[in-house]
């Protein structure tokens, strides 16, 4: 049984229909990424997952007992709120330390519990809500746009502990990002949404589908040949001159 079957979803908000049409079925251990225009309905999907909102139409059949963890864009910090990293995770519940200790390292973060939170850089706190998302062990893992104003070197080490958490753990994860670029090699499949889905398959098929450029226009030729020089570099990787050249270039996107 799929971990999730969303079947002809169908959401309404505010009397607008935003969702139509939806069909997606998540299997264990599949990364999947969530991609479309501002507005197109990609938070709308991930709340409707969680079940914050109530579909209007179609069904969405979560497995029985499947657990979700969920990563905000970010987290919204108040400045006259001192708080260590393990207390903010032992919120709103305690844990065990062994437990936040666990979350930490697979958020690839071990050393940050005694930390203010205030103190962190805005790609440690995004490791943070990973580690909050982890503490509840996902099937799961919902991600929603969660290196936006991350730099490039952010982005790429946050989207690299993703594919460990993946290996690691076993999740799936479902994940909205606006840099397919950057994302689509660590993503199995694709989906492009704007209000209903576009187009869906694997990042490649994705990026050169007419309806993917039609929606985000020519500079996707350039993410694609971005990809294919990524590819050729990893190749190179097992040649050691090679790969100090493919080092000298990188934008930090590879593993
Ligand atoms: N509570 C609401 N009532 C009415 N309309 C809403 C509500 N919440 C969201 N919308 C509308 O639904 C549409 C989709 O919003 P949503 O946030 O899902 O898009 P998105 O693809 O995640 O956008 P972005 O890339 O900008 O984050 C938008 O037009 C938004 O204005």
């Amino acid at each position: 049984m799929p971990l999730l079957s969303i079947d002809d979803l169908r959401v309404v908000l505010g009397g607008q229909t935003i969702l139509e049409g939806i069909d997606l079925k998540l299997e264990c251990g599949e990364i999947v990424t969530l991609v479309g225009p501002n507005g197109s309905g990609k938070s709308t999907l991930l709340r409707t997952i969680i079940g914050a909102l109530t579909p209007a139409g179609g069904r969405l059949v979560r497995r029985p007992g499947l657990t979700i963890g969920y990563v905000p864009q970010r987290l919204a910090i108040d400045p006259t709120l001192p708080m260590t990293v393990t207390r903010f995770l032992n919120l709103p519940r305690r844990r065990s330390r062994e437990a936040v200790q666990q979350a930490l390292a697979q958020a690839g973060v071990p050393e940050l519990g005694s930390q203010q939170l205030l103190s962190l850089s805005g790609g440690q706190r995004q490791r943070v809500l990973l580690a909050r998302a982890l503490l509840e062990k996902p099937d799961l893992l919902l991600l929603d746009e969660a290196t936006q104003g991350l730099d490039h070197r952010g982005t790429a080490d946050f989207y690299r502990q993703i594919e460990r958490v993946r290996r690691e753990t076993g999740c799936a994860i479902l994940m909205v990002s606006h840099e397919l670029h950057v994302v689509m090699r660590t993503s199995d499949r694709v989906i492009c949404l704007d209000r209903h889905v576009c187009c869906q398959g694997t990042p490649e098929r994705v990026l050169a589908s007419p309806a993917y450029q039609a929606l985000f226009g020519p500079d996707t030729a350039d993410a694609l040949a971005f990809y294919r020089h990524e590819h050729l570099r990893e190749k190179d990787a097992a040649s050691p001159a090679l790969a100090q050249v493919g080092a000298a270039h990188s934008l930090g996107v590879s593993a």
